[in-house]
Order: structure tokens, then C-alpha cells, then sequence
């Protein structure tokens, strides 16, 4: 919208006004509301309004103002105003237009996914008391107190029981003060799984951050000389760390508990409880205490000269070739320029070893943000980026959604990585590819620049860089004296058979000799549970989920068999359904079954399994991380989860367990994961010396693949990988555009996606693969029926395409039969 619109709304003529209001919910457009004369002052585009569709009421955002009245309809007027200035910048919304018309949503379902929940309402919205609250009510008014007492009685209240209470017609603005009053917040059923890990923090007395207060201090104390070598510790350790928790200070400067509490007791040092992810008050400045290497320098010269013709910058570099260094030093230019930065990683569990090492470096200008923060958190660092106090967030990607002021730079870690796409439910966005889009609307100053960091960059990524879309920068070292790890194929069809799985001798080996030099190991088998699967020995009968076409997976420690895809639990079978025989074999191993074998076979080692089932208890990502660096744990056995992005100093053997499983997979993307997930594992090996080792068992020893990744060489994948996706239409040749028809019945789901085909067949046909079904063709309970287009990389006809198939898909929801179809619509799918 342009300034014009809301000057002619300010003139004084006082004409009707209308706006157009996005309200959280997946309707197929954005309606048209009445700005009653009262609110026509303050009604503005991103600020939330109080409207009611279908007797419930929303906490809407505007989108924008319309002096026209529209032709068909009357429009309802809006109840009220909630702010009194726009919750973000014209950017946002912007970019939710984008999201839903790029990745065919509603911009209702972009909203949904980008706000906060503290800041969106709707009359479904229950409050929840907030228990820290000091029941200190003096702040409030009339209305907000009757409220806040029923909460503080109650501890949950629906808004609409609200509404009954206060006997009001419009309560959204007494909610919203109870809101930011942190009388309250908004329940989220997310929220309640996530538990928050807390640490006691030492921080210094305030009246000792004046320095003469403070050497006076150190110079009369002398009759407790034990307490004074401690705060002596305390302050070195502050000025190298930044933050300090009780914990690292008794452990490293030797000292016992008590002395700590006599610093304590005189107010000398205070010990502070926090959640580890909270926002803390460091000081705003910036510390950098390294200096590149040569070749890291030439790399960030080459980066900042590419920013000058170029949006987007791919930054090729070798596994521990010092990336995070090169991008702290870009981000130190950012703040200097005063602008703000984005640092998105794929994956939550990844942001607490990035912060750790950020947070020394920027202080109080770097916050994290993610979908489990609590919802006070959330609002707060989502106003101190609107307001441009923040300068660097690191996030998920999530981060994308919050009202940044004045960025300048997005960094993309680890942008191969298919976890920046979500899934479910819509949007169903890719953060890498939105994050670019973003960039380019802050336009002041040319557009904001995206650098893109890999070792084993997305071929997509890579052909747009060789086609010089993007700019490419590559580092091709490690830093320091490391160098890549040397990488010994084992062929698991030349051993034994009683020796076969799932440690092979060599491995065992190898194992051995890490352990007795005191260094750590890394075991990756990518199934987690005991056995995948169970067969009947007699007459090959498989235990399989009743709501899906799936087979069950057996958990020893649970003593249950899962289905990994709806997670239903399902007793262990000891007699088989289908011939009465008690002889069940188990096939194939998980991450479960290793873990038991690996404490056998290694009896010393002190061994820990990181994956889905072990991060759900006590032992979350960061402690086990944390104990890892700390050499408490020797051997860590995992899944995909430990082998993205970490930086652990001493581990020198990795083992791929299975890389068959790698190899063998029905999906256009398959040799490019697989050496991405070998070639990302194996760089945990060696990271700080010449001595990293990766083995990896195999049956097919020729797969082309295993070739690449022996030799660290991802051009070479790049090439041959290119070639198949040009033969085959794959992309970055084409654009992939994927439906997904679900429905109890499989004939139904069937007939909606062949309606859909043919309603779309004129135009299309060349394009159109399927409608088929899945090999997995039922997931709770609904069949599924897909379709996916290979459409050429024309924008003209990729958008008549999304237009005639969001027609196809209006006239199935209309149509009695069909309107209980899921259809699932997914742009680029990963
Ligand atoms: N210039 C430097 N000065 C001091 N230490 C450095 C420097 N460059 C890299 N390092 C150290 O080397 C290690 C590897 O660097 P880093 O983790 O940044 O690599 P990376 O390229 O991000 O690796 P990956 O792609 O595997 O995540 C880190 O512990 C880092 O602190
Ligand atoms: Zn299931």
C-alpha cells in the first residue's frame, strides 16, 4: 500500500473506509471489513483488529485499506482496534502474500504460522494464568482486575467465558493489556511438551560494574583470600565467556560451594536461576578475539566483492574449513553498518552449540528465536527486532517471520539441508529459497544479501551458481593443521557371516585404537529402535500399524512395537496371527540394538544413543551435546541427528554403519543425500588434527557415490548428478508441483485426484506423472492418491498452472463426495 492511501483517509473528508484483514484460519481469500468512522484514525496496515466471521471473533491484522466499497457485498464493521501501532513492517506483510501464493496457501495460514501465539486471539483462544505472577494487581483497571482474578482462581479461562464474565461485547483490548501486563498468556498446545532446562547463572552485583567500587573491593578484601581467588576466577571467566554458570565457575577455579556462597551472602556475586535459552542483558558490544586464516580471508574479500553485483552468494567450504568464523566476521560489518542480521540454521536442536559461540562475540546484540520458546519470550524478541534493538537473531526457520527493521545480511547454514522445508501443515515454505525473497524487499541500500553455507551444497543451489544466478566463493581446506579424514570402504559381502553385522572386525578395530588414545567416536545408523522389522520364520507373516501401510518397528527398552509414522504403540507378538508359530525373526538393526551391542562389545567406553526416542526424556540435544565436548561420553551412537553442523574437537573415528540404506531409495534426490549424509558425518572426524578416520560397511562397494564421498569430491557428485536431472526432467530443470488426495476410502481419494487430473489434463498433460498411489499408500487411516507435475521453469505457466489447479481444487471442496478430501498441495517438494 502506498502513502497516499492513508493521507487521503487522514484528509478530513471522512469518506467510508473499508480494509482488507487477514485473520488467522485457512479460508481461500482475505475478506473485506468496514472501518467505522471512530477507528478510521488509527486503522493502518499490520495492525490488529477485532472482527467477527461466522459468530467467532479474531484478532486480524490489516492488510491493507480499500476506499472503494466492494460491488457484491456489505461489509460487517470491524469491533475494535487492538494497537496503536502496526505489530510489523510492510515486509512481513509482503512476504505472507508471497508464501501464499508461492506455495498456494492462505495468507491466514502464513499468519498462523508467523505470529506468535500471545498475539493472536480468537474466541477458541484459553488464557492461562501466569504462575510467576505476583498477584500484585495494582496495575490494572477495573476490567482487567475482574479478569485477572478469575485467572488467578481459575488458572485457565476460554475468551469467550471472558466475554460472559466482563458482560462487554468487545474484550480483545482488556486481553491484550492482561497479555503484556504477563498477567496471562496464550495456551499452545506445543508449548506444554517442552519442558525448559534452567541453570543457575553467577553474574557480579551491579554496584561492582563501577570499576573503582570494584578495585576497592578487591583491595580491602583480604581476610578471605579463598573467596577472593574465586571472584578473581569469577572475573577472568566472565570477560572470556561473557556468561558464567555456577557450574563452570566451581569447576574451573577448584573452588568449593561454600566459598561460593560467602560471595554470595555478602552480595558480592549473585546467583540467578534462568531458563539457558533466555533472553539475557549482556552488554551490547562486540568481541572478536581470531583473525582468519589467509585463505578464510580471501574467501570473506571475495564474498563482500561478489555483494556488490550479486544478491546471493553461495559459500562452498569443506567441513570444518572455519565458515561460522567467516560469517561471525561478516556479521560484525552488518552491526557496524548498523543493519541487522539473520543467521538461520536448519534445525532447533542445532541453535544451542551456534549460540554458545555467537553469543561470546556479540553480547547483547544476538537473541535465538524458535517455535519452543515460550510466548512471552517470543513477543519480546519479536518487538525488539521491530524496533531495530536486536541486531543479529539466530533461529529456525521460523526467524524468517519476525518484522526485522533494517536487514542487511541472511545467512543460510548448512543450506542443503531439507529441514528448512516444513512440511505440515501449510505453509508448506522452503526457508532457504523464502529467505531470498525476503532479502530483496529491503531495498534501501540495494537489497538485503543472502550467503548461503554448505560443505555439500543443494544441486540447486550449486547449478544456480554455475549459471552465475548466485554468486559461488569456495574454501576448500580445513583451518589449521586439519585436514579432511581418510575414508576406508569396508565390504560387508567379504566377512563372514557369523562376524557381518553390525560392527565389523575392522570397525572394531579401529574402535579400539580411538578409545586407547583417548579420543571419540561416532557410530550413524540411520533407523532408530531395536529391530525395523519381524518376520515370521515359518510363514513370513509382518507385523504391521492398522492405520497405516507400515511396518512396525520393535522398541526393546519400551517393550512395544511402533509405527514410525502415526506412533501408535502396539504390544510385542509373541505368537503370529496368521500360522500360530512362536518364531519371530528380527531384521535388520536400529540405533537401539547397536547401542546395546556397542556397551557389550566395548565394556569401558562410556557409551550414549542420541536420536528421536533418547531426546524425548531428561537427556535432551544440548546436555548430551555438552557432555559429549566434555569427553563424559565417549562413544555416541546416533541417527541423522548427530551429524549435522556440530564441532566436536576430539572425535577421530566415524562409522557409517548401513550405507546400503543410503544408497537405495526411490526419490530423484537419492545420490545427493546420500553423499550429503556421509560426506556431512565423516566431516565430524579430525576437525582439529591430521588424524580423522571414517569407516564405511557397505554390500555394494561400486555404487558410484561411495566413489565421491572417498574422495571428498562434490564437483564430481554435482556432475554426475546434473545430468540424470536433466535426462529425467527433474529439477533445477523443471519445478516440481506435488498433490496429495487423502480419504478414508480409497476409492474416493482416488476419484478426487483423477477429477482433479482431467480438469487440469489440457493444458498439462506433457507434464503430468500419476495420479498413483505411494508406496506407502495409507497413513492414518486415509489412502493416498498423488500426482506430481514437472512443470518447465516458466513463470507464465507454473502461475496458470496454481490457478487452475486452486479452480480444480474449489470445485472437488464443493462437491458433496469430495469435500472431506485432504488435498495437499506442495511447491518444490524435498
Ligand atoms: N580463524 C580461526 N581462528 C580460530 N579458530 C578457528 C578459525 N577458523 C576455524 N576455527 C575453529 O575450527 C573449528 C571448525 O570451524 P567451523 O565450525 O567454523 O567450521 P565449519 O566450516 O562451519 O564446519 P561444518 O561445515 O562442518 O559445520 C571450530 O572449532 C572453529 O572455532
Ligand atoms: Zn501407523
Amino acid at each position: 500500500m502506498n502513502n497516499n492511501e492513508v493521507e487521503n483517509r487522514n484528509d478530513g473528508s471522512g469518506g467510508t473506509l473499508y480494509a482488507e484483514i487477514i485473520i488467522p484460519l485457512a479460508l481461500p481469500q482475505t475478506y473485506t471489513w468496514l472501518i467505522p468512522s471512530q477507528f478510521q484514525q488509527s486503522a493502518k496496515p499490520g495492525i490488529r483488529v477485532e472482527v467477527q466471521l461466522r459468530n467467532k471473533r479474531y484478532s486480524g491484522i490489516i492488510k491493507k485499506l480499500i476506499h472503494q466499497k466492494p460491488n457484491d457485498f456489505q461489509p460487517k464493521p470491524i469491533l475494535n482496534i487492538l494497537d496503536d501501532e502496526p505489530l510489523l513492517h510492510q515486509q512481513q506483510l509482503q512476504l505472507w502474500q508471497w508464501i501464499a501464493e508461492y506455495y498456494m496457501c492462505s495468507e491466514g495460514e502464513v499468519m498462523q504460522a508467523a505470529m506468535p501465539a500471545n498475539l493472536k486471539l480468537s474466541s477458541e483462544t484459553i488464557l492461562v494464568w501466569n504462575d510467576e505472577h505476583n498477584e500484585d494487581f495494582t496495575n490494572l483497571n477495573d476490567k482487567e482486575y475482574i479478569v485477572a482474578e478469575a485467572l488467578s482462581i481459575k488458572k485457565e479461562l476460554k475468551l469467550s467465558k471472558v466475554q460472559q464474565l466482563l458482560d462487554a461485547s468487545y474484550v480483545y483490548p482488556v486481553i491484550k493489556k492482561l497479555i503484556e501486563k504477563d498477567v496471562c498468556h496464550v495456551w499452545e498446545e506445543l508449548k506444554e511438551k517442552y519442558k525448559e532446562k534452567t541453570e543457575t547463572y553467577i553474574v557480579l552485583h551491579p554496584q561492582y560494574h563501577d570499576e573503582e567500587k570494584l578495585a576497592a573491593l578487591l583491595n580491602t578484601s583480604t581476610r578471605a583470600p579463598k573467596q577472593m581467588e574465586l571472584l578473581l576466577s569469577y572475573l577472568h571467566l566472565i570477560k572470556e565467556d561473557g556468561e558464567v554458570t555456577q557450574s563452570s565457575l566451581l569447576k574451573k577455579s577448584n573452588a568449593a560451594a561454600a566459598q561460593l556462597k560467602g560471595l554470595v551472602d555478602k552480595n558480592i556475586l549473585l546467583a540467578e536461576k534462568r531458563s539457558i535459552n533466555r533472553i539475557r542483558s549482556l552488554p551490547k558490544d562486540i568481541h572478536i578475539d581470531f583473525t582468519l586464516s589467509p585463505a578464510q580471508q580471501t574467501a570473506l574479500n571475495e564474498i563482500n566483492d561478489s555483494f556488490k553485483e550479486k544478491n546471493v552468494c553461495l559459500l562452498h567450504g569443506a567441513t570444518a574449513s572455519g565458515k561460522t568464523q567467516i560469517y561471525i566476521k561478516l556479521i560484525e560489518q552488518y552491526i557496524q553498518q548498523g543493519k541487522q542480521v539473520l543467521y538461520m540454521l536448519p534445525e532447533i536442536a542445532l541453535t544451542a552449540q551456534v549460540i554458545r559461540r555467537l553469543q561470546k562475540h556479540f553480547g547483547g546484540y544476538i537473541a535465538v528465536y524458535h517455535s519452543k520458546f515460550n510466548a512471552n519470550e517470543r513477543v519480546e524478541i519479536w518487538n525488539r527486532i521491530k524496533n531495530g534493538e536486536l541486531k543479529v537473531l539466530l533461529g529456525a526457520r521460523s526467524a524468517l517471520f519476525l518484522p526485522f527493521k533494517d536487514l542487511g545480511l541472511i545467512i543460510a547454514d548448512e543450506e542443503h539441508d531439507a529441514s528448512y522445508k516444513q512440511q505440515d501443515p501449510a505453509p508448506r515454505y522452503h526457508a532457504r529459497d523464502t529467505a531470498i525473497y525476503y532479502a530483496s524487499l529491503f531495498n534501501a541500500g540495494g537489497s538485503a544479501k543472502v550467503l548461503l553455507g554448505s560443505a555439500t551444497p543443494s544441486v540447486e543451489s550449486y547449478f544456480n551458481a554455475q549459471t552465475k544466478k548466485y554468486a559461488l566463493v569456495e574454501l576448500k581446506e580445513r583451518y589449521g593443521n586439519a585436514v579432511l579424514p581418510s575414508i576406508e570402504i569396508i565390504d560387508l559381502t567379504k566377512i563372514a557371516s557369523k562376524d557381518r553385522v553390525p560392527v565389523s572386525p575392522q570397525l572394531k578395530e579401529a574402535i579400539d585404537e580411538t578409545l586407547a588414545q583417548h579420543k571419540q567416536v561416532l557410530l550413524f545408523q540411520n533407523r532408530r529402535g531395536y529391530t525395523p522389522y519381524m518376520v515370521c520364520n515359518v510363514c513370513g507373516w509382518i507385523p504391521q500399524c492398522k492405520n497405516c501401510d507400515v511396518t512396525l518397528t520393535y522398541h526393546k527398552a519400551k517393550n512395544k512395537m511402533i509405527c514410525h509414522y502415526c506412533g501408535t504403540e502396539y504390544p510385542v507378538l509373541y505368537t503370529c496371527p496368521q500360522c500360530g508359530s512362536h518364531d519371530f525373526k528380527q531384521k535388520n538393526f536400529g540405533t537401539e540394538k547397536l547401542e546395546e551391542l556397542v556397551v557389550e562389545t566395548f565394556p569401558a567406553a562410556k557409551v550414549a544413543r542420541m536420536d528421536y526416542d533418547t531426546m524425548k526424556g531428561k537427556n535432551n540435544h544440548d546436555t548430551l551435546i555438552k557432555l559429549f565436548e566434555q569427553q563424559k561420553i565417549n562413544l555416541l551412537v546416533g541417527t541423522q541427528m548427530i551429524v549435522k553442523g556440530l564441532d566436536f574437537e576430539h572425535v577421530n573415528l566415524v562409522g557409517i554403519l548401513d550405507a546400503d540404506s543410503l544408497l537405495y531409495f526411490a526419490d530423484f534426490r537419492v545420490n545427493e543425500r546420500a553423499f550429503q549424509l556421509m560426506e556431512q558425518v565423516s566431516g565430524r572426524a579430525g576437525r582439529k588434527d591430521d588424524n580423522g578416520k571414517v569407516l564405511i560397511q557397505v554390500r555394494n562397494t561400486h555404487h558410484p557415490v561411495l566413489k565421491f564421498v572417498k574422495e571428498h569430491d562434490y564437483k564430481a557428485l554435482y556432475d554426475f548428478d546434473i545430468q540424470s536431472r536433466q535426462f529425467y526432467h527433474y529439477p533445477p530443470f523443471t519445478r516440481l508441483i506435488h498433490f496429495s488426495f487423502r480419504h478414508k476410502e480409497n476409492h474416493i481419494a482416488e476419484e478426487a485426484a483423477n477429477i482433479f487430473t482431467a480438469g487440469i489434463k489440457k493444458d498439462f498433460e506433457p507434464y503430468i506423472t500419476g495420479p498413483a498411489q505411494p508406496v506407502i499408500n495409507r497413513l492414518r487411516n486415509k489412502y493416498i492418491w498423488d500426482l506430481l507435475l514437472k512443470l518447465p521453469r516458466n513463470s507464465e505457466l507454473i502461475n496458470k498452472c496454481k490457478m487452475q489447479a486452486e479452480q480444480q481444487i474449489a470445485i472437488l471442496k464443493f462437491n458433496k463426495r469430495y469435500s472431506s478430501v485432504d488435498i495437499v498441495p506442495d511447491v518444490d517438494p524435498v
